[in-house]
């Protein structure tokens, strides 16, 4: 009879997906914003490395600002080595953030404020927090009778908490979208309150701490 044997097996349950854009120098382009076929990392796409190369010497040459770019193209094709070879043709020491769609849609955090810490990131900022501490990110627990849930707190949303002296026990609404804090004064009594109504429980910031529980 075949011998069973076991192995122990290695926890796979973080998988990372890891980025492999090392190879990308630069858009690939000569001085006159000529793509080469194979240069600084970039192979091919020539049309798009050039189409990017106008859109970097129009913002060098303060021509436009504050806009967004959108690169559209079958998965792998190169849409992320193009934006890295972007950022790098200005420095190689440029920051480059990468966001995934899917990872961004799964936060429990409102999308504007996932996107303000993401260029906040991006260009080194910690914004000043109301108490003047430095902008952190916290967690905030809500409860009902029936659950508690924990979101994750970004700088805004720790903002208005702290604009709205919002304490434990107050019930608060809070907009997904815009990350917009509200305090919901109680009518009558917290008595009166649905029971499903969720109240704010504690706060608590991963640095500086504003809110303790
Ligand atoms: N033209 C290119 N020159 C050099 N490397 C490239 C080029 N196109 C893609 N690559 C490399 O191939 C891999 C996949 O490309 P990349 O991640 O940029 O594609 P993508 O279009 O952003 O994909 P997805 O839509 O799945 O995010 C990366 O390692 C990237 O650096």
């Amino acid at each position: 009879m075949a011998e069973l044997k076991l192995f122990e097996t290695r926890n796979l349950t973080r998988i990372e997906r890891i980025g492999t854009h090392s190879h990308i120098r630069n858009m690939g382009l000569d001085s006159a914003l000529e793509p080469r076929f194979v240069s600084e990392g970039m192979v091919g796409q020539t049309l798009a490395c050039k189409a990017a190369g106008v859109i970097v010497q129009m913002v060098k040459d303060g021509k436009i600002a504050g806009r967004a770019v959108l690169l559209a193209g079958q998965p792998g094709t190169g849409k992320t080595a193009i934006a890295m070879g972007m950022a790098k043709s200005n420095s190689q020491e440029t920051l480059f953030v990468m966001l995934a769609g899917s990872e961004f849609f799964s936060l429990e955090m409102s999308k504007t404020e996932a996107l303000m810490q993401a260029f906040h990131k991006s260009i080194g900022i910690d914004r000043p927090t109301v108490s003047g501490a430095a902008s952190k990110t916290g967690k905030l627990t809500l409860k009902s009778t029936e659950m508690e849930t924990v979101y994750d707190l970004g700088a805004k949303m720790i903002e208005a908490l702290g604009k709205d002296k919002v304490q434990s026990g107050d019930v608060i609404g809070i907009d997904k979208a815009s990350g917009k804090i509200t305090k919901i004064p109680p009518a009558g009594g917290s008595r009166s309150r649905p029971r499903s109504t969720m109240t704010f429980s504690s706060a608590t910031l991963d640095a500086p701490t504003l809110f303790t529980s």
